[in-house]
């Protein structure tokens, strides 16, 4: 259900539920729309060398020279990531290696999809990952099942879909129906196939030093993708994630410890929220919470990855809703010197991101470079 409509973050229900402080607001700022043609091109210190390069976000080079610069600057307006954009630039990549890889070896990446029930979301999520394999040349496989299915029928398609050599990816799409325990269902995928990188031994070896999981969960991936590809630097920087979730949450702490940041995690347990999310540098959120994270919660000039994708009622938009996400965009944008929009953000990227594990495991399997 959409929560009430939010003209205004104070105005939100799950504001009250934290101590918050009115963020100090700047003037207007002047957004530069997600729409906008890529910017300028220029060299980066970290991008993904085959990749078109993106800017080095203002502010971003230099976290102490942005803070200066907005907390004086009346103007202060952070840089949209534009992970839209950057998707489309993955998936053009990931046609070209498939290609190539169809005329070297005469193989495809194949994904399968099992979902179980009928929940409108999760129904528009599968056919947008179909069509997106579709694209890129990934033949996808799709098994729907009714919602009083028993465990054992789905462990039956996971099973043949772990023996069939064509599938290269398994992913179950989630939420399950509440008959069903995700451990099972999890267990049962192959961890060579695990392309969500869910599998327990996938986030056990993704949290040890020296070990490296077989896939990177979708979503966190996408998260460090954008950091990457916008040139921030994450070495020896401050970084703190909102939320814990295994899909989310622990897996994007473990990605930041992994790329030498230094990490808090901050839940629902967490005194002073606030206060420890302003010393970072790097904010990931995927709470699930509308506008939790205020202006006020956010150190000038840092970048923030907003996860959440939270429906609140829009009579003025035509699915009577909009999409927010659990940072407080009028009021962050102003202070924060990168932000990614919802939509447009991370969604996209995580679709990518399935692709590119899709990809990666086929390259793996046949042995192909
Ligand atoms: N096994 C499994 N793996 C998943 O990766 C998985 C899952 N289950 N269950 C549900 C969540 C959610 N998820 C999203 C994917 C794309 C967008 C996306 O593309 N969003 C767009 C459009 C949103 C819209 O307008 O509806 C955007 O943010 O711009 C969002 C959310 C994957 N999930």
């Amino acid at each position: 259900m959409a929560s009430s409509i939010l003209s205004d973050c104070s105005s939100s229900a799950t504001s009250r539920l934290l101590p918050l402080r009115r963020a100090l607001l700047a003037p207007p700022c002047r957004f530069r729309p997600a729409t906008v043609a890529a910017p300028p091109r220029r060299p980066l210190a970290i991008a993904a060398p085959q990749l078109p390069l993106l800017p080095r976000a203002r502010g971003m080079a230099s976290a102490s020279a942005a803070a200066a610069a907005s907390s004086t600057d009346s103007d202060a307006c952070a840089k949209i990531i534009d992970g839209k954009l950057v998707a489309k630039q993955i998936r053009e990549e990931i046609a070209v290696e498939i290609a190539k890889m169809k005329d070297a070896i005469g193989v495809v990446p194949g994904l399968a999809v099992i979902l179980v029930g009928s929940r409108k979301d999760s129904q528009t999520y599968v056919r947008n990952k179909k069509k997106a394999c579709e694209a890129v040349g990934i033949k996808s496989y799709e098994v729907n099942l009714p919602e009083d299915s028993s465990e054992d029928e789905v462990l039956k398609h996971i099973t043949t879909f772990n023996s069939d050599p064509s599938v290269h990816g398994i992913l179950v799409q989630l939420p399950l129906p509440h008959h069903m325990n995700d451990e099972n269902i999890l267990n049962a995928v192959s961890i060579e196939k695990d392309v969500d990188g869910f599998h327990p031994l996938n986030i056990g070896r993704l949290a040890m030093q020296g070990r490296d999981p077989f896939f990177v969960p979708c979503t966190p991936k996408g998260c460090m993708e954008l950091l990457h590809r916008y040139g921030v630097e994450i070495k020896g920087k401050r970084a703190v994630v909102i939320g814990r979730s295994n899909i989310v949450g622990m897996p994007a702490a473990l990605l930041l410890q992994k790329a030498n940041a230094t990490v808090s995690i901050v839940h629902s347990n967490t005194k002073k929220p606030e206060e420890i999310t302003r010393q970072a540098d790097i904010v990931i959120t995927a709470v699930g919470v509308a506008n939790l994270v205020r202006g006020s919660w956010i150190k000038p000039g840092a970048a923030i990855i907003d996860v959440g994708i939270n429906p609140v009622d829009d009579p003025e938009s035509p699915r009577g809703y909009r999409l927010v996400g659990d940072v407080c965009y009028e009021e962050a944008s102003k202070i924060a010197g990168l932000i990614t929009p919802v939509p447009g953000g991370v969604g996209p990227m995580t679709i990518a991101m399935l692709l590119s594990n899709t990809l990666e495991s086929a390259k793996r399997i046949h042995k192909f470079k």
